[in-house]
């Protein structure tokens, strides 16, 4: 089992390139499936999801070589529409390739998607815009078979603006006969994403980064070559690890609109933001300040994926703050944890109350999902003491040599697998 060993109470200082986004490179990943031919996807961060999801893809009979951070597929070796059992348990994101399969092959079978423990992830929205489109799905012995002759456009409703079902049915729409809108669209940037990447294979997309979406189904599409934008959440977790240790560090690669909420939080903590380009200098406070109430929302609000990071941040001002969580119901479990290092936290159903103290003490901690991880990291940097994290499997998820990018920063972080005896 492996674990960060962390060192902390030192300000990070430094530079850092922030990587692509996980969450635009699996979906294109994905609809590069969509039409027969070379694709070229570059600035695919190495994660254990990008890895599944390359994993799926040959075994989907998919050609597929890593060089550095591009992946390059060759898609007119698709053999098969059935997703193994066991790698469609790996991550959350093996459901996007319902859509693309769907489309492509006019059939898909899958078993419910696995992922982090961050509550229920029903995958009814999706379902349901694949069956409007014209799909039959028959659910058997644990496996979903989707299959359709034809798709045809329609309006689609989303009951909530899911960004995975948006992508899927965006994915399966592309080559579906006539218009597709779906209305209560979710807006991420990495929807937007999505869209430039169709569009460029010849699809006819727009709205995306609205509510409403419109595609119109086309007959033909062309592989291509496209980089995914920068992962706004792994820059926004760097800052809040700059921020929260009073440190100073200038990242790269960096889209700041995408980032509008995370980062007016950090500002309203007192923490020194200015962004030029695509570059974001952040410094810190020796004690930042409470900022009252925070409620997760889909884009533009506040994001969940940020939700634990910023906890800690808060556990370690002056004042008292709260954090509502509204997108998932059990993305607290990071709470327990952050109390064992000596946060003043109470939660009561999706509220958590934060009183801000001066300091953390390091101790064993475990990461039971990929930002609660990312949050106990932080604390760890924070913290006084030694801290060691275990569960870095849900780390490895989304980070790009986490452990890394910190050293860089000047964090004293190790990675060690083995036995290591409990701080
Ligand atoms: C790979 C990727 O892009 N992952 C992101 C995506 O996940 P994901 O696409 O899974 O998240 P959704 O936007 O779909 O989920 C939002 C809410 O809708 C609910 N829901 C969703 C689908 C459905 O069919 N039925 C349903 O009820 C979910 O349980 C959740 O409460 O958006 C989340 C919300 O911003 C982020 O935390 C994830 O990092
Ligand atoms: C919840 C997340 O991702 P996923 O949807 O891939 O589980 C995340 O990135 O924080």
């Amino acid at each position: 089992m492996e674990q960060f060993v962390i060192k902390g109470g030192k300000p990070l200082y430094g530079t850092a390139r922030v990587q692509g986004a996980k969450n635009s490179a699996l979906p294109i990943l994905a609809a590069a499936l969509l039409v027969e031919g070379v694709h070229e996807i570059r600035d695919v961060p190495h994660l254990s999801d990008t890895d599944v999801m390359g994993k799926i893809l040959k075994t989907l009979g998919i050609r597929l070589r890593w060089d550095g951070n591009t992946v390059r597929l060759e898609t007119s070796t698709l053999k098969s529409s059935r997703i193994p059992e066991i790698l469609m348990r790996q991550m959350r994101s093996s459901i996007f390739l319902m859509g693309p399969l769907l489309s492509r092959l006019g059939e898909v079978s899958i078993s419910r998607p696995g992922g982090c423990a961050i509550g229920a992830r029903p995958i009814d929205l999706h379902l349901k815009g694949l069956i409007l489109l014209g799909a039959d799905i028959e659910e058997k012995d644990g496996w979903i078979h989707c299959s359709a002759r034809k798709l045809t456009g329609t309006e689609i409703h989303l009951d909530l603006p899911s960004v995975g079902a948006t992508e899927n049915i965006m994915m399966a729409a592309v080559r579906a006969e006539g218009e597709t809108v779906i209305k209560n669209a979710a807006r991420e940037p990495e929807i937007i994403d999505l869209q430039h990447f169709l569009n460029r294979m010849g699809a006819e997309v727009k709205g995306a980064g609205t509510d409403r979406i419109v595609i119109r189904g086309v007959k033909r599409l062309h592989p291509v070559s496209y980089e995914v934008i920068p992962d706004r959440i792994v820059a926004g977790t760097l800052a809040a690890a700059a921020a929260t240790t009073g440190g100073e560090v200038l990242l790269t690669h960096v889209n700041h609109e995408h980032m509008a909420s995370t980062l007016d939080l950090l500002r309203k903590a007192g923490t020194e933001l200015r962004s030029e380009g695509d570059a974001l200098w952040v410094r810190g406070k020796p004690r930042l300040k409470a900022v009252g109430d925070v409620v997760t929302k889909p884009y533009p609000g506040f994001p969940t994926d940020m939700q634990p990071q910023i906890m800690t941040l808060l556990s370690l001002t002056e004042g008292k703050s709260s954090i509502s969580e509204e997108i998932f119901d059990g993305r607290l479990r990071h709470v327990g944890e952050l109390i064992r290092m000596g946060a003043d936290l109470s939660a009561k159903e999706s509220r958590v109350e934060i009183r801000g103290v001066p300091c953390l003490t390091g101790t064993t901690v475990e990461a039971t999902d990929l930002r609660a991880g990312a949050a106990l990291v932080i604390a760890g940097l924070a913290a006084q003491g030694t801290t060691l994290v275990r569960g870095l499997s849900h780390i490895d998820r989304g980070y790009e040599r986490l452990d890394q990018t910190l050293l860089q920063l000047g964090g004293q972080i190790q990675r060690y697998s083995g036995k290591i005896a409990s701080c």
